[in-house]
């Protein structure tokens, strides 16, 4: 199992990723270009055969086994009413994540994924990060750690999401450290708040910056000052999953934005995920592009929980099994390209 013991482990590891497998990668598409096609006419399908291909060391990969992770955390900076919702609401849908009732309980069965649950520490939210960082050092590593150990043995493909009332107050606070410009271009209405929410929103990220900026001094420390643990688990699973090779899909907003400090300490992080879908929130469409990633899909959803990432599993799915059960030119005996 994969375990950082301390924040220079985490920076170690973030430091060495490892690589695809190119000659896999290769192999695919080499594949692809013998199926009976156009070359090229399968357009994304074949850069994910490839992906895949890459990340799992293998010609013909597989997505048989697809895991999906719904980390939960709450938030001290809920109080300053940066969310439609209470936050006695993170604890109530993990009770129902657990009866089976959400949307992503429904989404991951019609995919046919394995879903798990994991609250941290629900009863005792961050700092406030407009007067405190999110998280001591204990806190943070812990919730990397608990991140890392989600990822099960055998999985081929791994879907990551939250839930937490306020979280996309720390995510905005975390894209306008990373990537710059003025916090209200950052804050969204999240779970449905109405303009003066999103006043003490945005006035919540600048106060947020001025206090932490200096201290942000890495990824590790951008996490714990900024972030809050569902962000942080997120970060460590995408990590560990990146350290086992294996691909992952990424949800929305929240999700995006727990892995800018990794891809700002390292840009080449992202090369193992694919962005399933771009959310409605303000601010995501643009983080993905900082982060170099186009979306798989466009649904408008704005609700976390890795429903955007179980949704694209269907595609990648139709991906691999055309590139595993299409014939080749030779096979079908059709003509190429002249
Ligand atoms: O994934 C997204 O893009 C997304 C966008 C808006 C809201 N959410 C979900 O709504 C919650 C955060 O919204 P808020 O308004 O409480 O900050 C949290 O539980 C997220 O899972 C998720
Ligand atoms: C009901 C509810 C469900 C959610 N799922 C993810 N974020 C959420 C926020 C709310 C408010």
């Amino acid at each position: 199992m994969i375990r950082f013991s301390d924040p220079a482990a985490f920076a170690a590891a973030l430091a060495a990723l490892p690589k695809p497998n190119a000659a896999s990668r290769n192999a695919a598409e080499q594949r692809q270009s013998r199926l009976t096609k156009p070359a090229g006419s399968l357009g994304r399908l074949e850069d994910i055969a490839g992906f895949m291909a890459g990340w799992q060391g293998s010609e013909r990969p597989r997505a048989d086994r697809v895991q999906a992770v719904v980390f939960a955390g709450n938030h001290g900076v809920a109080a300053r009413g940066v969310s439609a919702y209470p936050p006695e609401v993170t604890a109530q849908m993990v009770a129902n994540f657990e009866a089976g009732g959400a949307a992503i309980n429904a989404l991951t069965r019609a995919c046919g994924a394995r879903l798990s649950v994991v609250p941290l520490h629900l009863e005792r939210p961050t700092g406030d990060i407009t007067r405190e960082p999110a998280m001591s050092v204990e806190d943070c590593l812990d919730a990397l750690n608990q991140g890392a150990a989600s990822l099960q043995e055998g999985t081929q493909l791994f879907l990551v999401g939250e839930m937490g009332i306020g979280n996309t107050t720390p995510a905005a606070a975390l894209c306008a450290h990373g990537l710059g410009g003025e916090a209200a271009a950052w804050v969204g209405r999240g779970t449905g708040l109405d303009d003066a929410g999103l006043a003490r929103k945005a006035a919540a990220v600048d106060a947020a910056l001025a206090l932490h900026a200096h201290a942000c001094t890495d990824a590790f420390e951008t996490l714990r000052h900024l972030g809050g643990r569902e962000i942080t688990a997120m970060a460590g699973a995408i990590l560990a999953a990146r350290l086992r090779r294996v691909p992952v899909l990424l949800d929305g907003f929240i999700a995006s934005a727990a892995i800018l400090p990794l891809a700002r300490a390292n840009p080449c992080f992202t090369q193992h995920c694919i962005a399933a879908h771009c959310s409605a929130e303000a601010g995501h469409e643009r983080l993905l592009q900082a982060l170099g990633l186009e979306p798989l899909l466009r649904l408008g959803l704005r609700l976390g929980e890795a429903s955007g990432a179980a949704l694209a599993v269907p595609i990648v799915r139709a991906a691999l099994v055309a590139h595993d059960e299409m014939a080749t030119f030779e096979e079908a005996a059709v003509a190429g390209r002249q």
